[in-house]
């Protein structure tokens, strides 16, 4: 190796950390002068950059006072600020050096911080504001005209404020859903399979722009699960082989400000403390700010897929505020990584608080085909283990479905379970999350009532790319 090509490898990773996000107000901070090619942040050396940004543990968070005016945290919360890395994504992962150090940085800032924040492409942002153009046109629109954007048997579409319930208290969220958009003629839809249907889109204005930025993040997805593969040092393939037909799905977000809610749920609260189903959730968020997360900490293990963790530590001490920052993305981990990786990487609780403006935010989760069964991953991390599965992940109790749905009338006794010897069922873990979170939503009613509940265990619905036989 030549003195250039040493000097390439060992800033490569640098190429992909840029700037820093300050709460302050809407203020994005893109502006990174650029060395040989490279964003470096204003005030750092490359050199400063490498050690500062990746190699040296940084608390990444700053104490504010409940009243700093400086900050878009929404009244009455008290939490720490996060100043977070924004690192940049390659166009492609070829397993270079530069990206086995990148899935290595990004591995450990999950560790470390629950959430990361990646740069927007030029793309994404036009992508994103066509998307939020189009959500801030839907939701200005008559309740009649949202209300009607519903489907009984798959679960996208509206959900009005106060309709969706975490934690047994409703959520003051305003959503659009959109599942895998399945036409009336598709097998699996004619199957009844659970939670397989149409999205109902209200007007084409919505659907295009939503379906091109979902279709970016999909890219962006694939490509952050290869670098994670990298940084856990497990064989290639080894998430991705997982998402082939993912059920990704999209919540298209509107909160209203704080003094304008229906009274149906708790004050200032948006949504409540949970996690979240899948692998990944990748978000964007306008300037308003409302995001609350909680950093992986030993004290606090959950594993939503055995039993819920909505609503839990939601009034204690230990949240960080995630200011917005202006074209970029955060990822956070879902329920399924935390399994797959045996809480190596473990699913980020969050929370949203109510602000004094109406806030607009996307998240897109990044997930497992609804047929995966997963089992924790085998070595990785240098033939050290991903470490124990130890709390939960390694109970295959039958107990666990009655419990991951809670509130639900799901738990029947021949309810199909989530975990087993075999592992866990995503399909199963999502249908639970959503009977859960929507208890009375036409949807809900028509799965029981059609016991579409119980296809869940058949084998073709636990098989991934197998097709229902149709007469
Ligand atoms: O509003 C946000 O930033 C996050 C929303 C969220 O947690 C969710 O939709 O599950
Ligand atoms: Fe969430």
């Amino acid at each position: 190796m030549n003195a250039m090509e040493l000097i390439t490898r060992i800033r490569l990773p640098l190429s992909r950390a840029v700037g820093t996000g300050r709460a302050r107000m809407g203020t994005a901070t893109h502006a990174a002068s650029s060395v040989a090619g490279m964003a470096i942040p204003p005030g750092f050396s490359a050199k400063e950059a490498k050690l500062t940004r990746l190699d040296t543990p940084q608390p990444p968070w700053r104490p504010v006072p409940a009243a700093d005016p400086g900050t878009t945290m929404p009244p009455g919360f008290k939490a720490q600020v996060a100043q977070l890395i924004t690192f940049e994504m390659p166009e492609r992962v070829t397993g270079s050096t530069g990206d086995r150090a990148l899935g290595k940085a990004l591995v450990n800032a999950w560790r470390r911080d629950g959430i990361i924040q990646i740069a927007m492409s030029a793309e994404q942002r036009r992508l994103w504001e066509e998307a939020k153009a189009a959500s801030r046109r839907f939701f200005r629109k008559p309740h009649a005209e949202k209300a009607a954007c519903v489907d009984s048997q798959s679960y996208s579409g509206y959900i009005a404020s106060g309709e969706e319930v975490t934690d047994g208290i409703a959520d003051y969220s305003e959503i659009f859903t959109i599942t895998k958009d399945l036409d009336m003629a598709e097998p699996r839809v004619r199957a009844k399979w659970p939670c397989h249907g149409p999205c109902p889109w209200p007007d084409v204005e919505m659907k295009e722009p939503m379906t091109r930025y979902n279709e970016s993040l999909g890219t962006e997805g694939e490509k952050l699960l290869q670098l994670v593969e990298f940084g856990l040092e497990v064989a290639p393939g080894s998430l991705t082989r997982h998402t082939r037909d993912g059920w990704h799905h999209t919540r298209v977000l509107r909160f209203p400000p704080r003094n304008a809610t229906n009274g149906k749920g708790k004050e200032g609260r948006g949504i409540g403390s949970h996690t979240d189903y899948g692998l990944l959730v990748i978000s964007a968020q306008d300037e308003v700010g409302g995001l609350f997360i909680r950093r992986p900490s030993q004290d606090e293990k959950f594993a939503n897929w055995e039993r819920s963790a909505a609503g839990l530590k939601e009034d204690d001490d230990g949240w960080f505020y995630v200011p917005p920052v202006a074209g970029t993305h955060t990822v956070i981990l879902g329920d399924m990584m935390q399994y797959l990786t045996r809480n190596y990487l473990t699913a980020t609780p969050h929370k949203v608080g109510l602000n004094t403006r109406e806030r607009f935010a996307f998240a897109y989760f990044h997930e497992p085909s609804f047929q995966a069964v997963l089992k924790p991953l085998e070595g990785g991390c240098g033939g050290n283990g991903l470490g124990s599965s130890s709390s939960s992940s390694s109970s295959s109790s039958s107990s666990s479905s009655s419990s991951s749905s809670s509130s639900s009338s799901s738990s029947s006794s021949s309810s199909p379970s989530v975990s087993d010897t075999e592992g866990v069922h995503y399909g199963t873990h999502f249908t639970n999350m959503f009977i859960r979170n929507y208890p009375d939503r036409i949807t809900t009613r028509r799965l029981m009532a059609e016991n579409r509940y119980s296809l869940l265990s058949s084998p073709e619905l636990r098989t991934m790319g197998a097709l229902p036989a149709l007469p």
